[in-house]
């Protein structure tokens, strides 16, 4: 069965096993009369590549936002890579749900990639070759040379989009934080940047938290799911946790999972979870 403990206190006869890179234990936070999570508690380890799933509103971005040390919780501890999570960390890397940059921007498209180096990161200064290169090298990632030279607030969503997430993974953080990263990107451009996330876990021993209203793109690389639902949870592997009893357990009213071939339909939410799919599978 998935637990909803799946993180434990690391122990002296445990030492051979990672430390997390992500550690959340006995979270709780309210906004007012309003409980986001209680007691949520769950670990992501080096290399593990974990998917944040749940309806509008259950806290996601909330929960990206205390790991990157912007929201105290009410009770509970966060750690990343052993230490408290602080604001501006070197260890975590992160992709913001999409909002466009204003017009005026004073930044090409490179720059805002170079953004994502190490030591670059607070003031232009003047780049190295080997600044120069990986900031080249990120671009080809994304095929973004076409349009990297014009200035970021004048390019679509989905080209913004795709800069943002070469910058957070430029300097390889052994933590990326993604917040619907696929928003706006068509589907050649969603497996590019999938498989660019899903890489930084195999060659860096990333850990990936991924808030996703679309499991499927990212399915075949998730190595556990993190569903958040009324308050309550539910962590594990996606074949553990994307069933019809866990998900009606959860919403508290009957839920249909169906699978075929790699691919997951949740069926019988009133405003969806997990949006339909381009491919309509869903
Ligand atoms: N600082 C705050 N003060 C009061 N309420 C807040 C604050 N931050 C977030 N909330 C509320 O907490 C809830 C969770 O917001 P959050 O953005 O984390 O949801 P989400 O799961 O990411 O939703 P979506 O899928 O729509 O992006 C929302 O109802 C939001 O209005």
């Amino acid at each position: 069965m998935p637990s909803s403990t799946s993180a434990q206190e690391p122990t002296q006869s445990a030492s051979a096993a990672p430390r997390p890179a992500i550690d959340v234990q006995d979270a709780c936070l309210s906004f007012g009369n309003r409980t986001l999570w209680d007691n949520l508690s769950f670990s992501v380890n080096p290399g593990e590549f974990v998917a944040v799933l749940g309806p509008n509103g259950c806290g996601k971005t909330t929960l990206l936002r205390v790991l990157l040390g912007l929201q105290e919780l009410d009770r509970g501890t966060v750690r990343i890579a052993g230490k408290p999570a602080t604001r501006g960390s070197a260890d975590v890397g992160y992709i913001p749900q999409q909002k466009m940059l204003p017009e005026n921007t004073p930044l090409r498209g490179r720059d805002l990639v170079a953004l994502g180096l190490e030591g670059y990161r607070w003031g232009p200064g003047l780049p190295s070759r080997k600044t120069k290169d990986r900031v080249q090298e990120l671009i080809s990632l994304v095929k973004a040379e076409s349009f990297a030279d014009r200035p970021v607030g004048l390019l679509s969503g989905g080209e913004q989009q795709r800069l943002r997430a070469v910058q957070a993974v430029a300097s390889h953080p052994p933590v990326l934080l993604c917040d619907e990263p696929l928003l706006s990107l068509d589907l050649n451009h969603q497996r590019a940047v999938t498989s660019l996330i899903h890489q930084e876990t195999v060659d860096n021993d990333t850990a990936v938290l991924f808030v996703t209203h679309e499991i499927n793109p990212v399915l075949p690389y998730v190595d556990k799911v993190l569903f958040l639902a009324g308050g309550r949870f539910n962590v594990g592997h996606p074949d553990e946790v994307l069933t019809s009893e866990v998900l009606s357990d959860l919403y508290g009213s009957h839920i249909d999972v169906v699978r075929s071939e790699d691919r997951v339909a949740i069926i019988g939410l009133q405003d969806g979870i997990v949006h339909k799919h381009q491919e309509g599978a869903l």
